[in-house]
């Protein structure tokens, strides 16, 4: 696949480097207005790093756009003349409706919207996709990316803003559980870097549990709490304290607040 990246940042290098890891390219073009942040991928066969937006476009046929929201108006107005009708142009850009995209390059161009997260760059992405009419032949072809770099599902444009709390910003809420028990790890007596190892695959075998034996949380829940024991009694003041009802009122705000992001349109 000949495959470029336009905007080259936190989302960006993280895609690359997971199509890099899972040698998904044939060609992988990477942009970015000032090429030292991603000096790490000079070197790499077949990788070409470069401030031409248009070059990149006219030598890739899967265009994955990584930009700012408020960039992104300006870059497809740029680079539609160079757009075919063969290009997919896949967008990960927060708020940016097809409708919006439509409306700048033609309706007449497979677009798909992927919301991946920065798990990609380790080959382990929760992405969910949509498209418009015409990229609904080509969503084939974001799901085979996706699917390589972790696990996609195709999901209506409507959810595409709850996607973005739960899977996006989610690794960032999800980190924050990790350190919170690292932190504890540590009051209870490890030093920090066994802390941190024991709260990383606690997490990894607590979601694998779920995905391999495709249980409800509260089943495995029900296997560890030992009436009257150790667990019931943490988790209970766990939720005195408002665990749940902290994490959900965090992931609402969140979800509220891509409503006010420019260019938001849903
Ligand atoms: N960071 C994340 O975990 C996720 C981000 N997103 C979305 O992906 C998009 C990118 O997010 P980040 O990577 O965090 O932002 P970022 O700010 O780190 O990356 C954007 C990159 O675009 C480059 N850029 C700006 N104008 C350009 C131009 N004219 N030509 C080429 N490159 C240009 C910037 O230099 C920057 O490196 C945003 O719309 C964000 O909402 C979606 C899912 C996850
Ligand atoms: O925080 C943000 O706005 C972007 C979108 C999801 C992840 N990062």
């Amino acid at each position: 696949m000949k495959i470029a990246i336009i905007g080259t940042g936190n989302l960006g290098k993280s895609i690359a480097k997971g199509l890099i890891a899972n040698n998904a390219i044939t060609t992988l073009y990477l942009t970015k207005r000032a090429l030292e942040g991603i000096s790490e991928f000079e070197g790499y066969k077949n990788v070409t790093l470069t401030t031409d937006n248009n070059e990149a476009v006219q030598k890739s046929d899967i265009l994955i756009f990584a930009i700012q929201p408020s960039h992104f108006e300006e870059i497809l107005i740029s680079i539609a003349p160079f757009l075919t009708e063969n290009h997919v142009l896949i967008s990960t850009v927060t708020g940016f409706t097809i409708a919006k995209i439509e409306s700048i390059v033609g309706e007449n161009q497979f677009i798909i919207r992927a919301m991946p997260n920065t798990a990609i760059a380790v080959g382990k992405s929760m992405t969910c996709l949509c498209s418009n009419t015409k990229g609904e032949k080509r969503i084939k072809v974001a799901e085979a990316i996706f699917n390589r770099l972790g696990h996609s599902l195709c999901i209506p444009e409507t959810q595409m803003q709850a996607a973005t709390v739960v899977c996006a910003s989610g690794i960032a809420f999800w980190m924050r559980l990790i350190r919170a028990t690292t932190q504890a790890a540590i009051q209870l007596g490890f030093d920090a870097k066994e802390a941190q190892e024991l709260a990383m695959y606690t997490s990894e075998g607590a979601a694998n549990l779920l995905i391999t034996n495709g249980n409800h949380p509260e089943e495995e829940i029900d296997r560890v709490t030992t009436p009257k024991g150790c667990t019931i009694e943490g988790l209970n003041e766990m939720e005195h304290k408002g665990l749940s009802s902290s994490l959900i009122q965090g992931m609402i705000a969140s979800f509220n607040k891509i409503s006010t992001i420019k260019e938001e349109q849903i």
